[in-house]
């Protein structure tokens, strides 16, 4: 993370000095406040209902639906607890995670993501163009993963990603499909959930996944920063898929911006449960009835922080629009429709080619 461009910079706050390249300085009124008070956090609920074979009664996948509507709609956010995804196919990947990050650059550099296959390893990310305390090395679920050629949107051909197929630690690729395999399962049950708490049929978003989907898995890691109260590990951002599962090691840094009042709430560690968000495609689809929310990415100055976000995107060819199901004349369309692979497409070249403009984001499409 460190360069020739290194300057010392004097904290505003505190007396210590910190050496930050002045790419990741956030402007002030984006800069973390590190408290170290804990708010009421996000919920944690509870899917032995659907991963425990024997529950029969109606009422409790009822109840189930419920809590994950309300934790949708006044949170954006969740947390799950007895999820089905096996602890020991977790501690595999987080710890195969840790081994190649530990390699030195050069080894990582060899797994480079470039800008015909955006995938890979990369240490230069940057959110609303300034640099993310933090390097990744992301993987495709599906290998190769079909995608557009081009940005033109009348344009039909299509193009592949292939994964990297890094040599260290042994059986990487195995242990991250492995992974991938579980957090698959997780995210369609997850879908169910969430269209059953719209009034949808259970499978009603299952058709844009079935076939050749776009997901990605990222694993991220966050070294210790000289400056934590000027740079972020990841700004603030919203997740542009359907949703994210991810897994928080035990140092915690993620924020999530709380709605009715914009406060930024930490997100406790706690072994075992996956964080969920809602991202912009259940806003398009659900025509706003539930939002993607704003998260971010505190730094330490002691700690090495790890992550592992799955990102469920649908095929490149799904035509992204507010379901009929839920627009009628009072309660109209608020977006136009628009294609996935397209819009995937464009954030990965504005990303990669750092523009200095802000990335393609939902509310191009919204209808004003
Ligand atoms: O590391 C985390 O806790 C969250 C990362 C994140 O929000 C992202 O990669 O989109
Ligand atoms: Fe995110």
């Amino acid at each position: 993370m460190r360069n020739s461009r290194q300057v010392v910079i004097q904290s505003e706050s505190t007396t210590t000095m910190g050496e930050v390249d002045p790419v990741f300085i956030q402007d002030p009124q984006h800069r973390p406040k590190l408290s170290s008070i804990q708010l009421q956090g996000i919920p944690v609920i509870d899917l032995s209902p659907i991963t425990n074979n024997t529950v029969s009664d109606p009422s409790v996948i009822e109840s189930l639906v419920k809590e994950i509507g309300n934790a949708c709609k006044e949170w954006g956010f969740f947390q799950v607890k007895n999820h089905g995804v096996p602890l020991a196919v977790r501690q595999r990947v987080e710890e195969a995670s840790r081994l190649f990050f530990a390699q030195s650059t050069e080894e990582k550099r060899k797994v480079s993501r470039d800008e015909n296959n955006p995938v890979g390893y990369y240490d230069t990310e940057h959110t609303k163009n300034v640099r993310d305390w933090k390097e990744v090395f992301d993987f495709q679920a599906r290998d190769p993963t079909f995608v557009p050629l081009t940005l033109h949107e009348h344009d039909d051909q299509i193009t592949q990603w292939t994964n990297p197929n890094p040599q260290y630690p042994p059986n990487f690729r195995g242990v991250i499909e492995e992974y991938i395999e579980e957090m698959e399962k997780l995210s369609f049950k997850l879908l169910e959930l969430i269209a059953l708490s719209l009034g949808l049929e259970a499978k009603r978003f299952e058709e844009f996944f079935i076939k050749d989907q776009t997901s990605n898995i990222r694993f991220n890691h966050y070294p210790p920063c000289p400056s934590p109260h000027l740079a972020l590990g990841v700004g603030r951002h919203k997740d542009a898929g359907a949703l994210t599962i991810l897994a928080q090691d035990e140092v915690g840094g993620l924020e999530v911006k709380r709605k009715p009042d914009g406060e930024w709430v930490p997100v406790k560690p706690t072994p075992n449960v996956y964080i969920i968000n809602v991202g912009d495609l259940v806003q398009v689809w659900s025509n706003e009835a539930y939002e993607s929310v704003e998260h971010r990415v505190t730094t330490n100055s002691a700690k090495d922080r790890f992550s592992i976000p799955f990102f469920f995107f649908p095929a490149h060819d799904t035509q992204v629009k507010p379901l009929e199901e839920l627009i009628n004349e009072q309660n109209p369309a608020k977006y136009r429709p628009y294609k996935w692979g397209k819009f995937l497409a464009r954030r990965k070249s504005d990303n990669f080619k750092k523009k200095n403009v802000e990335n393609i984001h939902v509310t191009h499409f919204k209808i004003a």
